[in-house]
């Protein structure tokens, strides 16, 4: 194996210290404690893990933590209402509704609902406009955590030949836009791309991010390439042995096969450990720049894009 791996667990820590001096400065100085605001429909297990997670990180940096949970049959209106609450309520600077929600609800239309200002997700239409046209807006936490770690391994972007697989409104169509604005030559492929190792094998960075187990080979990899994989999937690993119940124990793996990129890359993500815990850092990165710009304050640096 002879890729740098990118620890991405080590590097979140680091985030989430900026995150923590920063807003215990906001605290001391102007009396100011952000406050974030998560919103959970239903009982999907990961969910109800990341959640937490977000809450017991938003705490441990200095700020608070307002969960809802509601159940999964919430209705629309409900909801909406929920928000709205959340939308006037000054000691609320992010909110966060957590994604996938139960069939019955409107994505769009509710992410729709969420203050652009308050927004930590970056998801709402007038955030995704401001990005892409290159204006102040708030950014999405996975892609803002890809891009500050091939900030951090590469230092200056342009130029460089980055391709992103996968063109989802959270991960692949912001991460372009990031690395476009770095001034990268970017390339987004897709399922019906047409010769998609080659144009894999054209990238100094490639980020993956398609939601299909070990789909990228070491083949498609450039030498040298620094290789982010997005991927999260959870498959079976007979390896590991049985479960008490009888079922085939699992294991997380990304959109790379690891073991066959890494032996090219010139760096790599590893799954877990990578690219996942960026997001929640970049969450509470992206809370603090939300409650410095409520109350007009310098925004701090390195955390944004
Ligand atoms: N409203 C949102 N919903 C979702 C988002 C999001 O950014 N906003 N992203 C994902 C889930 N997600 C955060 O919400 C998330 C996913 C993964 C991780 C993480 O740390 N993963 C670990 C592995 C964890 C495990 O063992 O399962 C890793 O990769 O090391 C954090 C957050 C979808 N929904």
């Amino acid at each position: 194996m002879t890729a740098q791996i990118i620890d991405g667990k080590a590097f979140a820590e680091t985030v989430r210290e900026k995150v923590a001096a920063h807003v215990a400065r906001l605290k001391e100085v102007h009396n100011i404690t952000p406050g974030l605001a998560v919103v959970l429909v239903g009982e999907d297990p990961a969910s109800q893990v990341y959640v937490r997670n977000k809450g017991k990180q938003t705490v441990e940096c200095g700020m608070n933590s307002y969960e809802h949970k509601l159940s999964a049959d919430t209705s629309e209106a409900d909801l909406l209402a929920l928000i709205e609450q959340l939308n006037a309520d000054p000691a609320v600077h992010g909110i966060l509704v957590q994604l996938p929600l139960p069939d019955h609800l409107d994505s769009d239309l509710v992410i729709n609902s969420i203050d652009p200002a308050k927004d930590v997700d970056g998801f709402h239409i007038s955030n995704v406009g401001l990005l892409g046209t290159g204006q102040k807006s708030m950014v999405p936490c996975t892609p803002l955590g890809c891009l500050m770690m091939l900030r951090d391994q590469l230092g200056s972007l342009s130029g460089l030949n980055a391709v992103v697989v996968g063109r989802s409104n959270i991960v692949g169509k912001p991460m372009a836009q990031l690395l476009l604005r770095d001034s990268c030559t970017v390339t987004i492929a897709h399922s019906r791309t047409k010769d998609i190792e080659e144009v894999c094998r054209r990238a100094d960075i490639l980020v993956a991010a398609v939601g299909r187990p070990e789909m990228i080979k070491g083949s498609w990899v450039k030498p040298g390439a620094t290789v982010i994989d997005v991927g999260i999937n959870r498959v079976e690993a007979p390896e590991k042995g049985l479960r008490e119940d009888g079922t085939v124990k699992t294991k997380l793996v990304g959109d790379v096969e690891f073991d066959s990129a890494a032996a090219v890359a010139g760096a790599i993500t590893p799954v877990p450990g990578g690219v996942g815990p960026m997001t929640i850092a970049c969450l509470l990165a992206n809370t603090v720049t939300a409650a410095c710009r409520a109350h007009d304050l310098p925004e701090p640096d390195g955390l944004t894009a």
